[in-house]
């Protein structure tokens, strides 16, 4: 890919500003986090970015799209006595991987604090996940400004801070009813986000991780891949608590302009000619992120559910089980594709209408801006957050099941799929395409809230 300087952004003489980034080795935050780094090059920021070596083939696009504004610094993972050498992504053990790759990467403060001091141009500001926030205080100690990055919803900022705050109502009651926030939410403890039941738990070393988390609020600025279109009165409220307005509101971006992702030229050339082949909006796309594999009933139950719906499907599966014969027992209508596929493009594929996913933030917001229905089964982490974002807040998806280990009853589930993808989707289907629309114009008209941030952003390091 070429660099192509967006116009405007500064002056032709000027040095461009020199800012780090410190991603979290997790999918789902480390993509949109490259994704925003790949916005800052087009507008004239030069970029380090911190990786450890197991990490650096997934900064590949990057740097060949920039060559010679963006810059790897590797640093060997500190190692941790519950992970395997090897492991430096949660993705290769699951979602309990966060928390000791939270805690290893803490050990990098000092290898940071002495490659910014012998750098000979170091970076004016560094912007770093939400899962790092001891970087706050690094930050401090080496006396630049620290803009934190979240890839999950200002509704979950909101609730885990709530959470952070009154541990001790969280530990003497169920359901927790999170009265101080917009809408006054309640939540079964089994659906608090992930981070906050496991600090309920027995003290470990790692929860120190989690105490930093407080900090993101605390930090210079804080930038977001979530849209107002989608949850304005929790992003009035984060405003509110933070008392300043060094706040970035620059999602989706998945959706903005020369992205680091494809288009349908992504797509595997035998799926693309079998969704090219369907009537529009009949496809329904299940994937469960890139750390989830289902378990054996689980599969059992899925693959009957969705024979039962007569409804077609791609199912990309990772290293679940899938019954023998349901291949050829859905054939033609059903596919099942092994490994990983450009969910974007699929999504963005015109005869894909329904997305039945786990609620994870950037799948949400993929759906969202494909303007599928999602069927929502919300399992762990963030998801029970986002889809009672989804399907009380916005009404723009409906539940079909819930719960990591729950195996869903297949003819309900069938009878959900069929129905939403059918007749009985209409109303629901229509305020998806509204709320895709809106948010679409956030990051694709030149005076879109998002693509105004993004400069304002720019701007701010040319003030620190
Ligand atoms: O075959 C695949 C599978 C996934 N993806 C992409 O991988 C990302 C997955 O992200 P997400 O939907 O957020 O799910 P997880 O990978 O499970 O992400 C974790 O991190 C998210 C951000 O913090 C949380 O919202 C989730 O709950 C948590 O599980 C998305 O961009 C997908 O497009 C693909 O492109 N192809």
């Amino acid at each position: 890919m070429t660099e192509v300087l967006l116009p405007g952004t500064r002056s032709e003489n000027s040095k461009p500003p020199h800012v780090v980034v410190f991603p979290f080795p997790a999918q789902g935050h480390l993509l949109p986090l490259l994704d925003l780094t790949h916005q800052l090059c087009l507008r004239g920021v030069n970029v380090s970015v911190i990786v450890t070596p197991g990490n650096l083939t997934y900064l590949s696009p990057l740097l060949s799209a920039h060559p010679s504004s963006v810059t790897s610094v590797v640093f060997p993972f500190p190692p941790h006595p519950s992970l395997s050498p090897g492991v430096e992504n949660v993705k290769d053990v699951g979602n309990s991987g966060n928390l000791p790759i939270m805690a290893s990467l803490r050990q990098l403060r000092d290898p940071i604090i002495l490659w910014f001091r012998s750098h000979p141009n170091p970076p004016i500001a560094l912007i770093s996940d939400f899962f790092l926030g001891w970087t706050h205080d690094l930050c401090n100690q080496i006396g630049i400004p620290r803009f934190a990055f979240f890839s999950i919803s200002f509704f979950l900022v909101s609730v885990l801070q709530f959470c952070f705050d009154n541990i001790d109502l969280i530990k003497s009651t169920d359901p927790i009813h999170l009265l101080d926030l917009p809408r006054a939410p309640i939540f079964k403890e089994e659906h608090l986000p992930s981070i906050v039941r496991r600090s309920l738990q027995t003290p470990s070393p790692d929860l120190e991780s989690i105490k930093d988390f407080s900090k993101n609020l605390l930090s210079y600025g804080s930038v977001f891949n979530s849209s107002e279109i989608l949850e304005d009165d929790y992003l009035a409220y984060l405003k509110q608590r933070m008392g300043h307005d060094r706040v970035f509101v620059i999602g989706p971006l998945c959706s903005i302009g020369s992205g680091l992702k494809s288009d349908s030229n992504s797509i595997d050339s035998s799926l693309l000619s079998w969704l090219d082949g369907s009537p529009n909006g009949s496809v329904l796309y299940v994937c469960f992120g890139s750390q989830k594999a289902l378990t054996k009933d689980q599969c059992d139950a899925l693959a009957l559910g969705l024979e039962k719906s007569l409804t077609r499907f791609v199912w990309v599966v990772k290293k679940d089980l899938i019954p023998d014969g349901f291949e050829d027992r859905v054939s033609g209508r059903g596919l099942v594709v092994r490994g990983w596929v450009s969910q974007l493009a699929v999504l963005r594929h015109v005869t894909v209408g329904g997305f039945l996913s786990h609620c994870g933030w950037n799948s949400v917001l993929e759906g969202i801006t494909s303007g599928a229905v999602i069927l929502g089964w919300p399992m762990e982490a963030d998801q029970f957050v986002n889809a009672k974002l989804l399907v009380e807040h916005l009404g723009i998806a409906v539940r079909v099941c819930e719960g990591g280990e729950t195996v869903p009853d297949s003819v309900e589930l069938g009878r959900v799929i069929a129905e939403t993808m059918g007749e009985g989707g209409r109303e629901v289907a229509a305020r998806a395409e509204e709320i895709r629309r809106k948010t679409e114009a956030a990051v694709t008209e030149t005076n879109g809230s998002s693509i105004e941030d993004l400069q304002r952003l720019v701007k701010e390091f040319g003030k620190v």
